[in-house]
């Protein structure tokens, strides 16, 4: 049998770190090595969580976690924690597969680059739900025939960052297919500010905040006289999960990073 995959969770007690160290417990090909949070720091990961014993004690020094040697290092922490996390990873020759949300393009660029010089592989993935990627990865190839658009994403109140990652992704991806056009009424005038949501190459992206959703994104696509609507809801947190294991394994094989988990699968 192959040797399992030594992971470290960076943000293991929050609502992403929760469900990658209970994946990371039920799958055999993975192993926990160490786990970081800070409010928790001392309890057992396990115990911190609710699973039980497990003989990992969570710390707030990620230093203290890359030095037990893990393989890849997953990360669910905060916008402004993830880009020094990331680069102390690869330093360390540690491979990081993150979901934080926040990274702009150009630190991305930067962490391509440190990467490909240690030589390892590396995702930056902001959905991991399968579902999440073919609705963004749909949404692009209509926006081609469909032009008129506008993306609207749904998220539970303890959110930090709007508009969302994935809507990010998805205006990337919109934007490398279809010809950049403005949209509605050149005239137009927001009476109220920010109602028309936020503006990229020509369309409009609106975030949805209240409690009790977790993610959600409908991109609309119209033409005279038809609707078409693209939709994608995680209904719970697991269904990032096995994302996060393709993208765990991907990474040992890989070398240089990725940005987006449609690049690792086969569509
Ligand atoms: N790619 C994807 O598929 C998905 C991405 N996300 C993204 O993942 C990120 C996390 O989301 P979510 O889990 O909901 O957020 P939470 O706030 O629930 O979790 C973040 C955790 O990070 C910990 N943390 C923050 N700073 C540090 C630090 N310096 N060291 C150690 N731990 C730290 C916090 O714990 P403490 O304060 O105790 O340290 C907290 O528990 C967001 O950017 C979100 O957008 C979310 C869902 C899916
Ligand atoms: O904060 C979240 O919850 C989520 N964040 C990611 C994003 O910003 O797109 C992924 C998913 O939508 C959940």
């Amino acid at each position: 049998m192959m040797k399992p995959i030594k992971v470290a969770v960076a943000g293991a007690t929050g609502r992403m770190g929760q469900e990658v160290v209970k994946l990371i417990q039920r799958e055999e090909s993975l192993v926990l090595s160490g786990a970081t949070a800070r409010r928790k720091k001392g309890e057992d990961a396990g115990e911190a969580i609710g699973i039980g014993k497990l003989g990992i004690t969570l710390t707030d020094s990620l230093d203290e976690v890359l030095a037990q040697g893990p393989d890849v290092l997953v990360d669910f922490t905060t916008p402004d924690q993830v880009k020094a996390n990331t680069e102390r990873a690869i330093e360390a020759g540690v491979r990081p597969v993150v979901g934080t949300t926040g990274l702009t393009e150009e630190e991305i660029r930067e962490l391509d680059e440190l990467c490909r010089d240690k030589g390892i592989g590396g995702i930056i993935a902001p959905n991991f739900a399968i579902g999440a990627v073919l609705m963004m990865v749909f949404a692009a190839k209509a926006s081609r025939y469909m032009p008129h658009l506008e993306i609207i994403e749904m998220h539970h109140d303890r959110k930090l960052d709007a508009p969302s990652g994935t809507a990010w992704k998805t205006a990337e991806l919109i934007s490398k297919e279809r010809e950049e056009m403005k949209q509605g009424h050149p005239e137009e005038k927001e009476t109220l500010e920010g109602a028309r949501g936020g503006y990229r190459d020509g369309f409009r992206v609106h975030s949805v905040r209240l409690p009790g959703l977790v993610a959600h994104q409908e991109v609309l696509l119209s033409d005279a006289g038809q609707l078409l609507t693209i939709r994608h809801d995680s209904l719970n947190r697991e269904s990032f999960m096995p994302g996060v294991k393709l993208a765990v394994e991907d990474v040992m094989n890989r070398t240089g990073l990725v940005y987006g988990l449609e690049k690792i699968l086969d569509l």
